[in-house]
């Protein structure tokens, strides 16, 4: 049995995942702390949907998605009913597994995770990190979690907070591309939903291109660049804008922040 503690956008979309994967709705169980919510998911997934302390007693696997926040609050309720037996699987930005450990006492096994919310078509890019009592039977077990809902990367937990700023909040940043790229097309007088077409198919090329090739991505952009031709003129624009600098101070602040958040 697995149970997802705090079903909200990411817990939500790593169960679909789960479904999508094969489990049966008997399998898992969900927390939700509004009753709204709760029905909600036991409508649309056929879950148990129960409290924290019912449903660490009765799954082995938790995987604890509420905001980091909300996480020693989470970690108090369920201490009592967890233990060496148990597989506890946090995906909140910022949270060690020592922070994880700390509250949960004995010697309980923790997997670190930060994941991305493509999860919900299955091309999630998934980090995955062991806590101190987390063997690899462990981190075996949290790949096959995950692999079925995208790309999974062990990687040292020194590294889950510059992850988190790089793949967890990545998409975002691809949105916010699309949507000035969207603009532009809007003041060159494109209509706003061929606009779209055209910068989501773009995009979606670009990443195709990107993955499959296995070409460096300035090699890629080169041959888009022609002397003396139009990607030339908005890069030029780019760099007198300082985007490159901008995103190097946006992932660095997006890693600060992460480092902040189990403090609150
Ligand atoms: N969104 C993203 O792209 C990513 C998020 N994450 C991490 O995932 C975690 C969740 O983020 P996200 O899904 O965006 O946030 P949400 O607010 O959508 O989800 C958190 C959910 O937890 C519920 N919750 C809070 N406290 C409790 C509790 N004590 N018992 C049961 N449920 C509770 C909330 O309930 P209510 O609805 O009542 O507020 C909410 O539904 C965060 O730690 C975040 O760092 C990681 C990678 C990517
Ligand atoms: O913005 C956040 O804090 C979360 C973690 C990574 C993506 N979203």
């Amino acid at each position: 049995m697995i149970a997802i503690l705090g079903t909200g956008k990411m817990g939500e979309a790593l169960l679909s995942g789960l479904v999508r994967a094969g489990l049966r709705p008997h399998e898992i169980t969900a927390t939700a702390r509004r009753p709204e919510r709760a029905d909600a998911l036991r409508e649309r997934y056929g879950v148990r949907v129960t409290d924290n302390a019912e449903a660490a007693k009765s799954a082995r696997t938790l995987i604890l998605a509420v905001k980091p926040q909300d996480m020693a609050g989470l970690l108090t309720e369920i201490a009592p009913h967890v233990s060496p037996d148990s597989l506890v699987i946090s995906v909140a930005a910022g949270i060690t597994t020592g922070f994880v450990e700390a509250r949960l006492g004995g010697d309980v096994p923790v997997v670190r995770v930060m994941s991305n919310t493509p999860v919900l078509v299955d091309e999630a890019m998934s980090v995955i990190s062991a806590g101190e009592h987390a063997s690899e039977a462990h981190l075996k077990k949290a790949e096959d979690l995950l692999s079925p809902v995208g790309k999974v990367l062990r990687i040292p937990e020194s590294q889950q907070d510059a992850a988190t700023a790089l793949s967890g909040s990545g998409p975002a940043y691809f949105f916010y591309l699309v949507e000035a790229m969207v603009d532009a097309g809007i003041l060159l007088g494109m209509p706003r939903a061929a606009a779209l077409d055209m910068v989501t198919q773009s995009i979606v090329g670009a990443a195709i291109m990107l993955r499959d090739s296995g070409e460096h991505p300035v090699i890629l952009r080169e041959a888009v660049t022609s002397p003396g031709g139009t990607t030339i003129a908005a890069i030029a624009e780019l760099e007198r804008h300082k985007v490159r600098a901008a995103f190097l101070d946006a992932i660095e602040a997006a890693r600060d922040r992460s480092r902040q958040l189990a403090s609150g």
